[in-house]
């Protein structure tokens, strides 16, 4: 695949160096020092965009000129901005998910099935999220998706630690009558997100233009065309 990076961050290096390793090639990277670098550039197979919400309008420009996949993983947008990424699914496969992992998005599917069994026998349910101290955002994308699988409103708490280099810890608690239930999700190193970006990127580069989740990705049958990612998809599944 040929991929055009947004980001060249803790996210961006470590998904560079798993794409160069799975014999992908970066063509294009953009950060802050580089506004402007999209224009006017042909088609790649994917963008993966691990940056900030300030770089949203130009890789949409980008978007809505080259029908280019997005794999979108980052964090802290705006209500506008998240209706802006939905709308260029008219253009482009989109995909977005605050967490890249197999394991949350286990844990995403057993707070769907189960948590009512719970919150409808009264638990009080709070999320801790935990990150290292440069995180710029605060709650997490990730917490934010566990509390949408758990409710439509925000009767969940969410609390945000930030300290040394964490890479991720989410802690879903249920405090009930003489009862805990709680789930936690580690991440020990940023690869796992990397690679479940490529994943998601290998799977989204023939689609058409639409909304795609990660869970359908990498839940609903391997049925990508990309030989170098294959490995990937067994690591994640
Ligand atoms: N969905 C997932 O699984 C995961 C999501 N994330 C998310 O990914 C994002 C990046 O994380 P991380 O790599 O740790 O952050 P870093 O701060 O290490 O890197 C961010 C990168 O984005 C660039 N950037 C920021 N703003 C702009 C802009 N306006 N235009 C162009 N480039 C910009 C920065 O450029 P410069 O250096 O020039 O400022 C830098 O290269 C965060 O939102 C984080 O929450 C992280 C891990 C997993
Ligand atoms: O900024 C990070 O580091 C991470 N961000 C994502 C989030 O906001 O949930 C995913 C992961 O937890 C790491």
């Amino acid at each position: 695949m040929n991929i055009v990076l947004i980001g060249t961050g803790r996210m961006g290096r470590i998904v560079r160096e798993q794409a160069e390793a799975h014999g992908h090639k970066i063509i294009l990277t953009v950060d802050r020092g580089s506004a402007g670098a999209l224009a006017g550039k042909p088609a790649a197979d994917a963008v993966i965009d691990f940056s900030g919400p300030g770089a949203l309008p130009q890789v949409l420009d980008y978007l809505r000129q080259t029908g280019t996949a997005y794999v979108c993983g980052t964090t802290g947008y705006s209500d506008d901005e998240t209706s802006l990424i939905r709308e260029i699914a008219k253009f482009s496969p989109v995909l977005y998910s605050g967490n890249f992992s197999l394991g949350v998005a286990v844990v995403k599917r057993m707070l769907e099935t189960y948590s009512p069994f719970l919150t409808e026998a009264g638990c009080d349910c709070e999320i801790v999220e935990t990150h290292h101290k440069s995180k710029k955002d605060a709650p997490s994308g990730t917490a934010r998706l566990l509390r949408a699988a758990i409710s439509s409103d925000e009767n969940v708490g969410i609390h945000s630690l930030r300290g040394g280099t964490v890479c991720g810890i989410h802690q879903v608690n249920f405090f009930g009558q003489d009862e805990t239930v709680t789930l936690t999700h580690e991440a020990t190193s940023r690869a796992i997100f990397a690679k479940g970006a490529l994943t998601a990127a290998c799977s989204l580069a023939h689609r058409k233009a639409g909304w795609y989740s990660f869970e359908e990705i990498i839940f609903g049958g391997n049925d990508n065309e990309c030989s170098g990612t294959d490995q990937l998809h067994k690591q994640l599944r």
